[in-house]
């Protein structure tokens, strides 16, 4: 683990990590994270998990409007509404320079629709946001953060460079995001802190949700999964 990871143990963060550990490491030796590392992931694997991830960065931009207009104090507010601005920033970043550098029009991509995982993952942070009280929204937006972080710095420590994904590596690998996810894994341990034992509970289930999700979304590009019908 990165320092992205130093918590007390006693923290919602450090239980969620420990009971999902298992599929971070799934995760983490997955084919296609195997292939960014060594660069020999396809372009057409790497083109199909852009396009969704263009899909994805402005739902999960959303859900962080959304933790903003629930947070509890005004540091909260701000800092999940920078976040929600981020998610769009790195969204228009895919258009300007990954999808220039990968060969992906804006025609291709406004005739791509969200694939089925894209889509459930997308909606059920959405639909999260909107229903669930904010210690529980945090924790199903935290393995977007946290696992990214991970997973960058994992990747980073083994990839062969120069690498075909070098600016997708240093992104997640980088400083800039890590302080972020340490920040919102501060944030959700101070929410968990006051929550009730139920909501505790619903903590751990979103959190589990979104780290089962975060799999299916790599395992969809790798699959280059679309609709069955
Ligand atoms: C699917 C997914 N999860 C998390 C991140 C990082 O925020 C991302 N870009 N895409």
């Amino acid at each position: 683990m990165s320092d992205a990871t130093s918590f007390s143990a006693s923290t919602f963060s450090a239980h969620a990590w420990g009971r999902d550990l298992p599929t971070y490491e799934a995760i983490r030796t997955m084919p296609f994270n195997d292939a960014l590392a060594d660069g020999t992931l396809s372009l057409e694997r790497f083109r199909h998990y852009m396009v969704q991830d263009a899909h994805y960065l402005i739902a999960f931009g959303r859900g962080l409007a959304i933790a903003a207009a629930k947070a509890d104090d005004p540091d909260g507010l701000v800092q999940f509404a920078e976040a929600a601005k981020v998610a769009v920033v790195v969204e228009r970043s895919l258009h300007a320079d990954f999808f220039e550098t990968f060969g992906i029009g804006p025609e291709e991509f406004s005739r791509t629709e969200m694939s089925p995982v894209c889509h459930h993952y997308s909606n059920f942070l959405i639909a999260t946001a909107y229903a669930e009280p904010y210690p529980v929204v945090l924790a199903a937006l935290l393995p977007c953060f946290w696992i990214y972080a991970e997973i960058g710095r994992d990747i980073l420590g083994r990839a062969a460079r120069p690498n075909p994904y070098d600016a997708w590596i240093d992104t997640y690998a980088g400083e800039e995001f890590h302080e972020a996810v340490r920040a919102v894994i501060a944030t959700t341990d101070r929410a968990a802190s006051g929550a009730s034992p139920d909501v505790l509970a619903r903590m751990h289930v979103a959190y589990r949700r979104a780290t089962q999700l975060e799999w299916m979304f790599w395992d969809s590009a790798w699959r280059l999964a679309d609709w069955p019908v």
